[in-house]
C-alpha cells in the first residue's frame, strides 16, 4: 500500500505520513489535503514509499491529492530542503512559505480572462554603451556554468543598464530571468522601466504587497514556464523557473534580503545557492557591496566586474565634511548647509536632507520631574510624532495622544529632545517660507499609492526641500537634485553593532548618490562632530574599497564574519529569568553532543538583548561562532535535536538565525 510523506507547516522538523493507495512517483511536489488531529492541513507530497516505518493501522489516510496544477519540480523542493537544513527550519514551514498564500491553502486563484496588456511607450533606442559597462555585459553574457560576479558600480553608473542588456541576451537564447530587488518602493518604477525594454516578454512581479490572487497567478505562471522574467523581492527567489538562466540581485548589499522572522533566509545566499544548484551564472550589485560579498570578490571566489564612472553625468558629486564642533546649529543644521539650501532655492534646484529617524522628536520628556516616554510594552521610548499628535512605540506599534502634562507631575512644559524628519520639515519651512518642503518617510508614504503621488510630485519639480529617510536613499533619479546634506549620522558611529559602521557607509554613499545625477554637478554635505574619521574620510574620495578593507582589516582581528560563521539562538519569555535560563540550558545541552561537534564552535554567554523587552516578552540571546561554515552547521543540526527536546516554561519561544545580520 502507498504512503506519501507529506511536508506540513508545523514547528516539527519531520515529516508526516499518510495512506495514500492511488499515489504515484509523479505526485511528488503536489499538494495534499491531509487530516491532522481534528482539523485538515495543506502540504506538499516530499516522497511516495511502499511503507511507513510507523505501522500502517496507525496511518491516516490522505483526503485529496491536489492534481490541478503541475507538480512542483524538484529542483524547487531541493530548494526548500536547501533551506530547511542550513536554517535549521522545518521543511513544512519552508515550503509553506515559499508559496504563495493562496497555493499554501490550497485554492487556486481563477483563470484571468485575456490578460490586459499595459500600454507600453514606444521603444527608445538604447543608450551607447560606456566601455566598462560592456565588458560587464559580455562578461555575464559569456560565462557558462555557475560563477558569481560582483558588479561594482558607483551611483549611477548604469548597473541596470547591464542587467537588462544581459537579460535580454538571456531571453534571446529563450532563457528565463530572475530579477531580486530590495523591499520598499523600488519595484514600481522598475517594472515599468522592464516592460518598457522588453514589450513581447512576460513579466512577473512577485512582492509581499500584491494581492492573493496575482501572487498566485505570477507563481503559476513561473512555474509553467510562461513567465520570462520575474522581478521580485526576497520572496521571488522561491519561484519556480524552469529554464531560469541569470539571476541577478541589486543592491545585494541591502538588508531587506534578509528576512527577521520566520523562516529567516538571505534571499542573497539562497540565489547564490541556486544558481550553483542550476550551474548558471549570478550577477550581485552595488555601488557599495556587502564585505561578506567583496570579501569573496576580493579572494577571487565571485569575479569583480567594475563601473568605475558614471553613465550620464560627467563626475561624481563633490562630498564636503561640515564640523560642527565649534558651530552653534540652527536646529541642528550648519550655517553651510542652510546657505547651500539658499542657494539652490534661487537656482531653482532640488535638495535633500537626509535624517535617518522618522516622526518629531525621539523621546518627550517633564524636565523638572525625570519623566520620559516610555514605552509600556518594550525597553524602548516613545517616539513623538506632532504631524497627528501622537506618541509612538517604533517597536510594536503601541500608540498613544500626546499628554498635554505630565502624567507624575501635571508639568505643562513637556519637552521634545533630539529631532526627527517632522521637526526638520516644521524648522525648514519656517526658514525657507518661499519654498515648498516635502517629507518622505514610512510615515508621509505610508501606503504604496501615498510614496508614487510623493515620486511624481519631486519628480515634476514642485518640491524645493526633500526631508527623508533612508526611503530616498536608493535607486532614484531625480534629475533637479544637486544638494544632499547629512544630519545626524554620527549616531550610528558607535553603535555597539559591528556592522553599524558598514550601513552608514553605504547608506551615505547611496543617498549622496541621488545628487548631480543629470546635467547639474552635485554637492553632498556631511554634517559631524568627527570631521577626520576614516569613514567620512572615505566618503569624500569616494573611495568605497579603501573603506570596505580597513573594515574587513578589523573584522579580522575580531575574529568577526566574513572571517568567522555565526548563529544566533534568541529566546523570549515572560521574565528575562526565564529566558536566559532557557538559554543556560541550551549551552549545556551542547555539552553532551560528541567533542568532534563541539570542539568546532565557540557559544558565548546567555546575555539580554539590545532590545531587551519587545512587546511584554523579555528576551536573551546566546551567539555561536565557528570559523568554519561546515562545523557550525553539523553542529546546529545536531544541537537542534536537543534543542527541541529541552523543557521550556510556557509561553516561552525560541529559534535559531543563522547568519544574523542583527544583533
Ligand atoms: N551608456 C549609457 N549612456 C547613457 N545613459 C545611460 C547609459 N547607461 C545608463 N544610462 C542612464 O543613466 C542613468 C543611471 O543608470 P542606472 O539607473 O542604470 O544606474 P545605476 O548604477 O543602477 O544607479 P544607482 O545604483 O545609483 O541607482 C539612467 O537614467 C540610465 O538610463
Ligand atoms: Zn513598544
Amino acid at each position: 500500500m502507498n504512503i506519501v510523506r507529506v511536508a506540513l507547516d508545523l514547528p516539527l522538523p519531520r515529516l508526516f505520513d499518510y495512506l495514500a493507495p492511488d499515489s504515484a512517483q509523479s505526485d511528488i511536489g503536489r499538494r495534499v489535503i491531509v487530516p491532522f488531529g481534528k482539523a485538515s492541513r495543506t502540504g506538499v507530497i516530499i516522497e511516495v514509499a511502499a511503507a511507513s516505518e510507523h505501522p500502517d493501522d496507525k496511518l491516516k489516510a490522505v483526503t485529496e491529492i491536489l492534481r490541478d496544477m503541475p507538480a512542483l519540480p524538484p529542483e524547487w523542493l531541493a530548494l526548500c530542503e536547501f533551506c530547511a537544513r542550513y536554517y535549521q527550519t522545518p521543511l513544512g514551514e519552508v515550503t509553506s512559505f515559499a508559496l504563495p498564500p493562496m497555493l499554501r491553502r490550497g485554492k487556486l486563484p481563477r483563470i484571468r480572462k485575456a490578460a490586459q496588456k499595459i500600454a507600453v511607450p514606444p521603444p527608445t533606442p538604447l543608450p551607447q554603451l560606456l566601455a566598462s559597462q560592456q565588458a560587464a555585459v559580455d562578461a555575464i553574457v559569456e560565462v557558462a556554468g555557475f560563477h558569481t560576479l560582483l558588479l561594482h558600480g558607483v551611483t549611477g553608473s548604469g548597473k541596470t543598464e547591464v542587467y537588462l542588456r544581459a537579460i535580454d541576451a538571456v531571453l534571446a537564447r529563450g532563457g528565463q530571468a530572475l530579477m531580486l530587488v530590495p523591499e520598499i518602493a523600488l519595484t514600481p518604477q522598475l517594472e515599468g522601466r522592464v516592460a518598457a525594454r522588453f514589450p513581447a516578454a512576460h513579466i512577473v512581479c512577485a512582492n509581499s504587497g500584491m494581492a492573493d490572487a496575482a501572487r498566485a497567478r505570477g507563481f503559476l505562471d513561473a512555474l509553467a514556464g510562461r513567465a520570462d522574467i520575474v522581478l521580485g523581492t526576497r520572496l521571488a527567489v522561491f519561484m519556480p523557473m524552469p529554464r531560469l538562466q541569470l539571476i541577478v540581485v541589486d543592491e545585494e548589499h541591502d538588508a531587506s534580503f534578509k528576512q527577521q522572522d520566520g523562516l529567516r533566509y538571505s534571499a542573497r545566499d539562497v540565489a547564490v545557492w541556486r544558481a550553483h544548484q542550476l550551474s548558471i551564472p549570478i550577477v550581485l550589485g552595488s555601488a557599495t557591496p556587502s564585505l561578506e560579498t567583496f570579501h569573496h570578490a576580493s579572494t577571487g571566489r565571485y569575479k569583480m566586474l567594475e563601473l568605475p564612472e558614471r553613465a550620464v553625468a560627467d563626475a561624481m558629486p563633490v562630498v564636503r565634511i561640515v564640523d560642527t564642533r565649534r558651530e552653534k546649529l540652527q536646529e541642528g543644521l550648519s550655517a553651510a548647509l542652510l546657505a547651500g539650501l539658499q542657494q539652490r532655492l534661487e537656482r531653482g534646484e532640488q535638495s535633500l536632507v537626509f535624517l535617518n529617524r522618522r516622526g518629531y522628536a525621539p523621546v518627550l520628556a517633564c524636565p523638572p520631574c525625570g519623566w520620559i516616554s516610555r514605552c509600556q510594552r518594550c525597553a524602548a521610548n516613545l517616539v513623538l510624532h506632532l504631524a497627528d499628535q501622537r506618541l509612538r512605540c517604533h517597536h510594536c506599534g503601541f500608540e498613544t495622544r500626546v499628554p498635554r502634562a505630565c502624567p507624575d507631575c501635571g508639568n505643562v512644559d513637556l519637552l521634545p529632545f533630539g529631532r526627527g524628519t517632522q521637526r526638520l520639515e516644521t524648522m525648514l519651512a519656517e526658514r525657507f517660507p518661499e519654498a515648498s518642503v516635502l517629507r518622505i518617510d514610512r510615515d508621509s508614504a505610508s501606503t504604496p499609492k501615498k510614496w508614487q503621488a510623493l515620486l511624481a510630485t519631486i519628480h515634476e519639480g514642485s518640491a524645493d526641500i526633500l526631508v527623508g529617510t533612508q526611503m530616498l536613499a536608493k535607486g532614484h533619479d531625480f534629475p533637479l537634485l544637486t544638494l544632499v546634506g547629512a544630519v545626524g549620522a554620527d549616531a550610528a558611529l558607535f553603535a555597539a553593532d559591528f556592522r553599524a559602521p558598514e550601513r552608514l557607509f553605504a547608506q551615505l554613499m547611496q543617498v549622496g548618490g541621488r545628487s548631480g545625477r543629470a546635467d547639474l554637478p552635485g554637492e553632498v554635505l556631511i554634517q559631524t562632530e568627527y570631521p577626520d574619521h576614516p569613514l567620512y574620510r572615505a566618503l569624500v574620495d569616494h573611495d568605497y574599497v579603501r573603506f570596505a578593507r580597513s573594515q574587513l582589516d578589523e573584522r579580522r582581528i575580531a575574529g568577526f564574519p566574513p572571517f568567522s560563521f555565526q548563529a544566533m539562538l534568541r529566546a523570549e519569555a515572560r521574565s528575562m529569568e526565564q529566558s536566559l535560563a532557557f538559554l543556560a540550558a541550551a549551552r549545556e545541552a551542547a555539552t553532551i553532543l560528541p567533542n568532534s561537534l563541539a570542539d568546532a564552535v565557540t557559544l558565548y554567554d546567555p546575555v539580554p538583548m539590545r532590545l531587551q523587552r519587545l512587546m511584554t516578552l523579555e528576551r536573551g540571546q546566546l551567539l555561536v561562532e565557528s570559523l568554519s561554515r561546515p562545523a557550525l552547521q553539523a553542529f546546529l543540526t545536531a544541537w537542534m535535536e536537543k534543542l527541541y527536546a529541552l523543557k521550556m516554561p510556557g509561553g516561552l519561544r525560541w529559534h535559531l538565525d543563522v547568519d544574523p545580520l542583527e544583533f
